[in-house]
């Protein structure tokens, strides 16, 4: 099935600050552990209980991905940002920043994946 935004240009991300703001929360979270929060009680939980979480948020992701028209596009959004706020937990307890993250992909920038798997197949 093609995907009908695949061409859309790239404007300016102004809101990836926003990125930044919540990685900070998160962390700050994590340090806190204040009560009354979601994430305080996602981080109680560690990696068993946030993993149940990223899984269930990828599944709905998936699902929406497949769901047309300007509705279908706001829902499948909307599922992004609940994947990338549980995984972005999933840094914040092990003390990762979406900075290293975002370096580790830069790192990669301009390596096709193929090129890459072909580098990491054993010579024979
Ligand atoms: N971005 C988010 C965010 N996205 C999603 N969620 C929550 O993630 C949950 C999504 O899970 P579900 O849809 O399955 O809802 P649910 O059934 O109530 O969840 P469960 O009880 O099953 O875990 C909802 O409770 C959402 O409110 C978020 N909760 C918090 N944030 C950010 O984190 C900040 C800190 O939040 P607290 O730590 O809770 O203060 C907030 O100010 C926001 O910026």
């Amino acid at each position: 099935m093609s995907n009908p935004d695949a061409d859309s240009p790239l404007e300016s991300p102004p809101n990836l600050e926003s990125l930044r703001r919540l990685m900070q929360t998160l962390r700050t979270r994590a340090n806190e552990m204040p009560e009354g929060s979601y994430t305080t009680k996602l981080l109680s939980g560690g990696p068993e209980k946030i993993g149940g979480k990223i899984r269930e948020e990828a599944e709905e992701m998936i699902e929406a991905a497949s769901e047309e028209g300007d509705a279908g596009r706001e829902h499948f959004i909307y599922e992004a940002g609940d994947l990338i706020y549980h995984a972005m937990v999933l840094l914040a307890w092990r003390g990762v920043d979406i900075d290293e993250v975002a370096a580790e992909l830069a790192r990669r920038e301009g390596t096709s994946g193929l090129a890459e798997k072909a580098s990491r197949q054993p010579k024979s």
